[in-house]
């Protein structure tokens, strides 16, 4: 079973699955007569019909036991998802390139400093939200419409890989 190399997260390396939702190194303009920094569009919703909305949520998510075998990914095929962590925890991402299934070779893994969030954009295959912390609090921007919006994937156990961050 390969071993995931967990890569620190940055907007490069992460470009190919969507954006990073962070202020370092970002631009931005002040507004609000000098008092706000606006960090102007880090990431763009992505939805599919006239009907979507973009919704704001709040998960409340535990934490997996660790090491843990993935053994299945998801993804969103009508839009977006962002995940930006509210407490200031770092947390791990797991991700595979856009296509009709994700290819166990290709899955990647990601940590965030915690002053990091993600948006994935629209198909590309995703571990459902992984926090390091027991349980951790994310604000989470995706798609709400008509028809379904989660496909998963579930590999045969060859193609399982090992996420095992260090203690
Ligand atoms: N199912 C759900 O809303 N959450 C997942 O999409 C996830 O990425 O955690
Ligand atoms: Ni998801």
């Amino acid at each position: 079973m390969r071993t995931l190399i967990i890569e620190p997260l940055s907007k490069a390396a992460f470009a190919p699955f969507g954006e990073v939702i962070e202020t370092d190194d970002s631009a931005f303009f002040m507004i609000n007569n000098g008092s706000t920094q606006r960090y102007h569009q880090l990431a763009t919703v992505q939805t599919n019909t006239p009907d979507d909305q973009a919704i704001i949520s709040i998960f409340r998510a535990e934490a997996l036991p660790m090491p843990l075998t993935i053994r299945m990914l998801e993804r969103h095929p009508q839009g977006s998802q962002a995940f930006v962590p509210l407490l200031g925890n770092p947390f791990l991402i797991v991700v595979a390139p856009p296509g009709d299934v994700p290819v166990s070779g290709s899955v990647r893994a990601f940590r965030s400093n915690g002053r990091q969030g993600i948006n994935y954009h629209r198909g590309v295959w995703h571990h459902p939200v992984l926090t390091i912390e027991k349980r951790d609090d994310f604000l989470v921007v995706d798609r709400s419409g008509p028809g379904p919006n989660c496909d998963e994937h579930f590999f045969e156990a060859h193609e399982y890989l090992l996420l095992a961050p260090h203690p």
